[in-house]
């Protein structure tokens, strides 16, 4: 399976953020994405989640059975949580579990999705607006591990996680990369050679993946920095 996307662009009004974005993106891999602030990194994810138009171009999913629009097999974290906020933890879930009942694979106890993303128990029967950024993160990211889309778009996601939560988060990213194409923006660097298997800079509109060979080497950080400082 591949997310390809062919020539996308994207201008506000006279500002031309994505000015032809071709990219293959593919199942098995956590691609880190890194950006200057303002690059374009939310606008390329809300572009390609179907949340605001497209000037031009194209993207779609390709598997073995041909190709299909992909916004129906995305899940999306955005880096600031939206959550309904007059729902409990626990309200949340079963809503969000009824009304995907027909995609979720081996459904759980919601006990048991709380306790994988360790939400207190004294915490689940809460209104989620009294919880903090980092659990209503953790709720997001939960819907969407639980919904196991094709394609999962994560925004910034660790940054408001502590740093227990955080390390329990990517390795349960990596446990689940190989079903799936996870797209990762982060100004973390360290946190992108980290986790990611490969490494693509949005820079000046256009994507550029980071030749894998100086993934290990001194070098790489460099690299990366020149490439951001190009603009
Ligand atoms: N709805 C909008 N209307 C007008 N301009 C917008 C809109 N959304 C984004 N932009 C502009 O598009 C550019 C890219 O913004 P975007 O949020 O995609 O960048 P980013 O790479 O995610 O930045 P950061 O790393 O700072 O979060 C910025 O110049 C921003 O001001």
């Amino acid at each position: 399976m591949k997310l390809i996307i062919k020539d996308l662009k994207k201008s506000f009004e006279k500002k031309e953020v994505l000015n032809g974005i071709n990219f293959e993106f593919e199942k098995g891999k956590i691609y880190g994405l890194l950006g200057r602030n303002g690059a374009g990194k939310t606008t390329l994810f809300n572009c390609i989640n179907e949340d605001i138009p497209i000037d031009a171009g194209d993207f779609y999913i390709e598997d073995e059975n041909g190709s299909k629009p992909a916004p129906e097999y995305i899940g999306y974290v955005l880096s600031t949580p939206n959550v309904p906020e007059f729902l409990t933890g626990r309200e949340f879930l079963k809503f969000f579990i009824e009304i995907n009942e027909h995609k979720i694979k081996d459904k759980k106890d919601i006990d048991l999705y709380f306790d994988l993303m360790k939400i207190n128990e004294s915490d689940r029967d809460k209104l989620m607006k009294d919880y903090s950024h980092g659990m209503k993160n953790k709720m997001q990211m939960l819907v969407n591990i639980i919904a196991s889309p094709d394609v999962l778009l994560l925004d910034e996601p660790l940054t408001s996680f502590d740093v227990v939560v955080a390390e329990e988060m990517k390795q349960m990213l990596k446990s689940i990369k190989d079903n799936h194409i996870i797209i990762f923006s982060t100004h973390i660097m360290e946190l992108a050679l980290d986790l990611c298997d490969e490494i693509v800079i949005l820079n000046k509109g256009i994507l550029e993946q980071i030749d894998k060979n100086y993934l290990d080497s001194d070098s790489f950080k460099n690299k990366i920095i020149e490439t951001l400082k190009e603009e």
